[in-house]
């Protein structure tokens, strides 16, 4: 029997992945061509977002100018949508995850695989978790993950990108997942660490902001790529200390370095961080998400709240001089400049 897809999710990236699933999908012996993609539903100039995608077949709010494959159908009610699937695609704000989650609990089927598109780490209380392994604890069913250099806009143009999945049963679901994900335009590679491919997701975005900060301070591309480089420690340290079964290796897939490239350099936290820095009326980066996002989410400004407030439970502060840093110069009114401090190896004084 062809197995059914739902997208939970229907924002910058969930549309540009909706592209690529629905034409996957259609026409396909391995999958049913209808998907269900969920949608917040929201009214654009009187006339609800649902209606205006399986009408027009586009998001015009979060996806304007790209046409979406018309087997995906666009549902209000995310309980509605994930009735029946086989296959459950999440991609949404970090943030919204959870009550997700709980809303799906009843619904979901025995049988059915999740996977993530979600980059951000999920903290709540004293547990630091893996959103792959917050949807299988919540939901009970296995749940993969997929993450890379990935400009929403550049995949939803065609443009070459690559692509990490990681699953445990390499096997079996890999030729699954890129059957649904892999396109000539998305050249996906098929890996087992889970947690190294989320890891790297999360923290890139806290780099990025790093990245941005740097921009809006005028210094040039030799200091960028020291924060670049002492993030990619950083993830990498993340990683090997709080989880088990991450390897060197995938911070050199999509999902690692190559990531943290294309974000620092085109992704919104960088713009976002960067005018952060830029902009004479001090406003926080919360007013200027909303200013210039259109109602897109930053991930990495709540992530490194999360992580830093983790970290200091922990006691390893110290052992994340970028990370805090970045921390304190967003919730702390620390001087931007001070990015450069915590990439010295010797302390000097300006
Ligand atoms: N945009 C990009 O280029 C990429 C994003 N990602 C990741 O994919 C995930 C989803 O990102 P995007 O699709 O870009 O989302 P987005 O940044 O466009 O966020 C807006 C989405 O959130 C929804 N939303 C707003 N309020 C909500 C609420 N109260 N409850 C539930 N949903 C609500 C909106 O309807 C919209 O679908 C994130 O973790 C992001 O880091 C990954 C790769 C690329
Ligand atoms: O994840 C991304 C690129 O891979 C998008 O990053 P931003 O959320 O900073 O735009």
């Amino acid at each position: 029997m062809e197995s059914r897809v739902a997208i939970i999710g229907s924002g910058n990236w969930g549309s540009a992945i909706s592209k690529i699933v629905g034409s996957n999908t259609k026409d396909s012996d391995v999958f049913e061509s209808t998907v269900k993609m969920w949608v917040y539903e929201e009214i654009i100039d009187g006339k609800k977002l649902t209606d205006i995608i399986n009408e027009q077949h586009e998001n015009t709010k979060y996806l304007p100018n790209h046409k979406l494959p018309d087997n995906i159908v666009a549902i209000p009610d995310c309980v509605e949508a994930a009735k029946g699937a086989d296959i459950l695609v999440f991609v949404l704000p970090h943030q919204f995850v959870y009550r997700i989650c709980e809303e799906l609990k009843p619904v979901v089927r025995r049988g059915c695989h999740a996977i993530s598109l979600i980059k951000g780490v999920d903290f709540r209380g004293k547990e630091l978790s893996l959103f792959s392994e917050e949807i299988e604890r919540i939901l009970g069913i296995p749940c993969a993950a997929l993450s890379g250099a990935n400009i929403a806009i550049e995949v939803a143009d065609e443009q070459f990108s690559e692509a990490t999945i990681a699953c445990r049963r390499i096997q079996e679901e890999g030729p699954i997942f890129q059957a649904l994900f892999h396109a000539p335009y998305f050249d996906v590679r098929v890996i087992g660490d889970i947690s190294g491919l989320q890891v790297c997701g999360a923290l890139k975005n806290v780099i990025a902001l790093g990245a941005g900060f740097v921009d809006g301070l005028g210094l040039g591309d030799n200091t960028k790529a020291a924060v670049l480089r002492q993030g990619l420690l950083e993830m990498r340290l993340f990683g090997k200390t709080f989880f088990g079964g991450v390897h060197t290796e995938t911070f050199f897939e999509s999902c690692g370095v190559a990531d943290l490239i294309t974000t620092c350099s085109g992704g919104r936290n960088a713009r976002v961080a960067r005018t952060f820095i830029q902009t004479s009326d001090s406003k926080t980066m919360d007013e200027l998400e909303r200013e210039l996002l259109n109602g897109q989410k930053l991930q990495g400004t709540t992530t490194a709240k999360e992580v830093y407030q983790f970290l200091q439970l922990q006691k390893k502060l110290d052992r994340f001089p970028l990370l805090v840093a970045i921390y304190r110069i967003v919730y702390e009114v620390a001087p931007p400049r001070s990015i450069i401090n915590c990439l010295r190896t010797r302390q000097t004084f300006d």
